[in-house]
């Protein structure tokens, strides 16, 4: 199977001489095109460290990284901005989103930097997406007149607008209720089937569940992997039982 990113023998710390903290310690990991992977691991463990690291978004200290055959290590700062503003899309916990735009503003925002000419075809693609997510009414809204999950969905259009072709996902249910959870987990898998490679971060055994491969890390290294079949929408208990027992067994 093709990998889409390949990350091999990260270091990342933090800091300068006795304050100085070994985050990644060699981690090796990759993502196959259009796979939908976790990685879990107690706080601290290094998690977002390597979300960050993959995706280019953080210098590492040794190592490569690789997406779609490109070393993003020996990148330029340009060129790491452009794939990562066409080619990844990124949902965090609390979606970075400005205040005195709309709904619809913010999420055509990052595109119309690419493409200030286009204006309509951006706008129509984002109200596209918006009614997919069931958001198009709020489309005027202040990003503070809306719920957190539908400020959770607004994120993930804007994360979609380009056709990325893998989305990152720093525990991007963290901070809804269940069902806004699960709405959300929906529409990772749902864009996911159509061919997105999908690399969360969570806490959440539920989460994890739906995806087909969890990395497991302790102490900056990927300590264990567990497997599951491609999510149908059927077994959720029998996958999210899988996930506890392996949680259990590495100590989270
Ligand atoms: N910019 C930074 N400067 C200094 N230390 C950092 C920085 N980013 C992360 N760290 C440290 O690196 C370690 C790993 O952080 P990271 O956020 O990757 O862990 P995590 O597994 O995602 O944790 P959590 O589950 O709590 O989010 C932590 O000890 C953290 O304090």
């Amino acid at each position: 199977m093709k990998k889409v990113m390949i990350g091999e023998h990260i270091v990342k710390s933090f800091g300068e001489g006795d304050e100085k903290h070994h985050v990644l310690d060699g981690v090796s990991a990759y993502i196959n095109e259009g796979e939908f992977v976790a990685v879990m691991g107690p706080s601290g463990s290094g998690k977002s460290t390597l979300l960050f690291a993959l995706s280019g978004t953080d210098v590492v200290d040794d190592g490569k990284v690789v997406f779609d055959g490109r070393d993003l290590t020996t990148a330029s700062e340009n060129e790491l901005a452009d794939i990562r503003r066409t080619q990844m899309g990124f949902v965090f916990q609390q979606p970075t989103m400005l205040n005195n735009l709309n709904i619809l503003d913010n999420i055509i925002l990052p595109s119309l930097r690419d493409n200030r000419k286009n204006v309509a075809n951006i706008t129509a693609k984002a109200r596209t997406l918006m009614k997919r997510v069931g958001i198009a009414e709020l489309e005027k809204r202040d990003i503070t007149q809306v719920s957190g999950g539908q400020l959770q969905r607004a994120g993930i259009c804007r994360a979609l607008m380009n056709n990325p072709r893998i989305i990152f996902g720093d525990e991007p249910t963290g901070a809804l209720n269940s069902t806004s959870a699960q709405e959300m987990m929906d529409l990772f898998s749902e864009i996911n089937a159509e061919g997105t490679a999908v690399m969360l971060v969570t806490h959440d055994a539920n989460v994890a569940a739906r995806t087909e491969r969890i990395m497991f890390m302790r102490d900056g290294s990927i300590v264990s992997e567990l497997q599951l079949p491609k999510y149908d929408g059927t077994d959720m208990e029998g996958r999210i039982e899988h996930v506890t027992v392996k949680m259990r067994e590495i100590g989270i």
